[in-house]
Parts: C-alpha cells; structure tokens; sequence
C-alpha cells in the first residue's frame, strides 16, 4: 500500500460518501477526532434544530408544543426502523437510556419464560449490561452464566450454544464488541437460541449507524442502542429499543409509567399496558434530546448503512495497515483482522497505551484508552476521512519514534 498522504487524499476524492463532513459543525481543523464510537459530532442541521426548538417551540408554543412532541419517540422510532435497522415501522421506538432499556426488556424476557433460571451474557459485555443483568438475576434468585470472551477475536457462537440449554430464559450480548469492534454471529447465536426457547436481547451501542445490524434476518427478539454514538445525537440523548412486532402483545415491561398505557390521556385507573411498542416507554421524553437523535437519523439514512459500513471497513483497513507499517509489533492489533467481522472501531495493544493515549491529546487527537491495555480509535465513517487516518497515525508514529508519550505518568488517570 501507498503511505503518502497523497494517496489518502486520492481515497477521500473517490469516497462517494466524503461530502458528509461537511453537514458538520467542525470548527477545529487540526484536531484528529478518533472517538466518534464514544460521543459523535455535532450535525449542522442539529444545532439549528435545537436553536428554533428552543426559541420557537418551548419559547413561544409553551405547553402547546406536546400537540407534536408527543409522537416524536414513535416518529423517530419508525425512521430508525426504516433507515437504520432496517425493520418495520412499529418495532423501534425511542425511551430512556441504554442501560434502562436492558433492564425493561430483560426483566420483560424473564417474565416471558417463568420457570427457567439462567441468564447467559458473555464475560466480555459492556459492564452496564452485565452489572443489569447481575441485579435481574440477584433480585430473581436466577443464574448468571457467563461465556468466556476473547476479547480481540470477540465472541465464538459455538461458545454460547455450549453454554445454552432449557434451563435458559435469555441470552443477552453485545452485537459489536466495544473493547476490540468484533462482530458477532447474530444468526448463529439466535438460531442457537431459539432451539433451547430462549429470547434473546441485543446491545447495538456500537452498531447503530455504523454496520448493517441483521435483526430482521437473524429473528432476533428484542434489542436497545444509544443514539449518542454514531447517530451523533449528543451526550446524553435518548436511546432506541426494538421489540420484534410478534413479540409486543405477549411482553411486559416492569416500569409501568403513564407513556406506556393504553390511552394515556385518559388518566384512568389501572395500568393497562398500549397495544403496540408504545407499551415499552415510560414517562415524559426528553424532547430536545429526541429532536437531535431525529436529525441524526436522518443523516444515517440518508448516506445509507452499506455505504457507511462499507466506508468503516476501509477506514479501519487503512488505520491497521499504517499501524502495520510504521510501528510494526509495537502496537498489537486487539481487534478482529478480517473488517467483514469488524465495526468502525480498531483497537491497538501496548503496554503504554494510556501514556500513548495522554500524548496523542496532547497532540490534539483524540482516541481513548480502554482497560487493560488498549487504544481504542473510532472512525465514524459518516465525517472521518482517509487524511484524518492518515494524520492521526502519523502523529502517533512520531510520538513512538520520539519516545514523547514516556513524559506522561504512567498511572492511570480518569477513563471516559
Ligand atoms: C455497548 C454499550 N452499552 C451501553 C452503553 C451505555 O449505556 P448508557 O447510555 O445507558 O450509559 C455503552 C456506552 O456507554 C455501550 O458501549
Ligand atoms: N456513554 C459514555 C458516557 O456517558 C461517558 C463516557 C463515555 C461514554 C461511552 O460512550 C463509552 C463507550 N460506550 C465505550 O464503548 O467505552
């Protein structure tokens, strides 16, 4: 491969997706932004949404503005149905966070299999849903098995089926690993699971917007994600759930707020579950956060989730091969080689990858450090271009030849 940056430059002219960078507010031209996993970029058309939300529809409208607010988490629902899981209208919906979306549809999935004790996650999930889990299964007096991971290759689907039997209510995973970007075997891992009649939930934190996300073809149950990644919709911003529409009559979840009852404005006695995914929400959504999650979506559909895999792939192809060339084995690959079984994130071994990780910001590129010893670097294939790559591993390139980074303490500071 060519490692001028002439050659990047040449990449980024043919990247028929490259003119999305500019529906960005970047106002810092220097900076390498390799975190775009972590938190995305600020869209131009969301800050101008929220600008008019804020003037117009709080503002002015006051109280008014729920005669539109008030369908935004299904309207949003259905546009990530549509442009970005590719499921149908109905099945998405926008609610809480993450994490509390894991604990509604879990503890919805346990109730749905009563008489069965185990809950399999892997070892390796992020820790909110694994801590979420711990508490279901504690608070249940249930088993939590726990599949060994390893952590660069990411998930073996025989694994789990070996650690699957008829004892088992829900399997519950990560579709891309947030430590190494693997991708796992959705198909393999759901069909396994059926057969033993368990649900399934999956994570897509590291997914939504950055890879094809096979829920529909793999019949996967019930799934979450945040918005805040690479639907670029803000620290913060509310998260997304997907229950399959058979699915929906027969699941209840245990937060039962007046946003999920049947006709809610009634205020009547009793809670009684809206026949639809409306059933999943809870209370009042945060509406500016949903608005940014809204233009955020549009920007994903619009570029297309093959493109924008298909760009990912090459972006972190490329990060591995300059890796490759100019620091040779001082910086391990911890990420799945093969990008077909890899997200848009790469991930690097060194025993100085929180001194690497110091020295980089302090050479304004952002990547960050995750546990125990990694580089994690995120390319949102959305507004990273190839002369980004290209930039940022150079800067890191003279950092290792100079020995720069060995100035920063090599204690572990605060992680985000
Ligand atoms: C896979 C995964 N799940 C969950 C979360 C976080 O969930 P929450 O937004 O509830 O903090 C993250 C990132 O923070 C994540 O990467
Ligand atoms: N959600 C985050 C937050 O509220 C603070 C700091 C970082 C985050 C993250 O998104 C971390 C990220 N999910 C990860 O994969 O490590």
């Amino acid at each position: 491969m060519d490692h001028t940056r002439q050659y990047a430059e040449s990449l980024d002219t043919q990247d028929l997706i490259g003119h999305f960078r500019s529906r960005f507010h970047i106002p810092d031209s220097d900076l390498v932004y390799f975190d775009g996993n972590s938190l995305g970029r600020l869209p131009i058309a969301t800050r101008e949404r929220l600008r008019d939300a804020v003037d117009r529809e709080w503002g002015h409208d006051l109280i008014r503005g729920w005669d539109t607010w008030i369908d935004l988490a299904r309207s949003v629902g259905d546009l990530l149905a549509s442009g970005v899981l590719h499921v149908s209208p109905g099945e998405v919906v926008l609610s809480d966070s993450t994490s509390v979306n894991v604990y509604k549809l879990a503890a919805a999935a346990l109730d749905a299999r009563p008489g069965r004790h185990v809950i399999v996650t892997d070892d390796d999930n992020f820790p909110t849903d694994r801590y979420l889990l711990e508490g279901l299964a504690a608070a249940r007096g249930l088993e939590l098995r726990l599949v060994a991971t390893d952590i660069d290759a990411g998930l073996d689907p025989a694994r789990v089926a070996a650690a699957l039997d008829d004892d088992v209510a829900l399997v519950c995973l990560s579709h891309v690993a947030y430590r190494s970007g693997a991708i796992a075997d959705m198909v393999a891992i759901n069909t396994a699971a059926h057969r033993v009649g368990a649900l399934t939930l999956w994570d897509l934190c590291h997914s939504a917007g950055a890879v094809r996300v096979p829920l529909r073809e793999s019949g996967a149950d019930l799934a979450v994600g945040c918005t805040y990644k690479y639907l670029n919709a803000g620290p913060g911003a509310p998260a997304f759930l997907y229950v399959r529409e058979d699915l929906q009559a027969g699941l209840r979840q245990p937060i039962w707020g007046w946003f999920g009852r049947r006709d809610q404005f009634a205020m009547a006695p009793g809670y009684d579950p809206a026949p639809s995914i409306d059933r999943f929400l809870v209370g009042t959504p945060p509406v500016l956060g949903g608005y940014a999650a809204q233009e955020g979506a549009r920007l994903v559909a619009e570029a297309g989730i093959d493109a924008l895999a298909e760009k990912g792939a090459r972006l972190t192809d490329y990060a591995i091969a300059l890796a490759s060339e100019w620091l040779g084995d001082r910086l391990a690959l911890a990420s799945p080689r093969d990008s077909a079984v890899r997200g848009s994130h790469v991930t690097f071994h060194s025993p100085e990858a929180w001194q690497l990780c110091q020295a980089l910001k302090a050479a304004n590129v952002i990547p960050d450090f995750r546990t125990p010893d990694r580089l994690r670097i995120g390319l949102a294939p959305l507004y990273t271009r190839f002369v980004d790559v290209h930039e940022g591993m150079s800067r890191l390139r003279s950092i290792v030849e100079s020995g720069s980074h060995l100035s920063f303490a090599a204690t572990l500071g605060r992680v985000t």
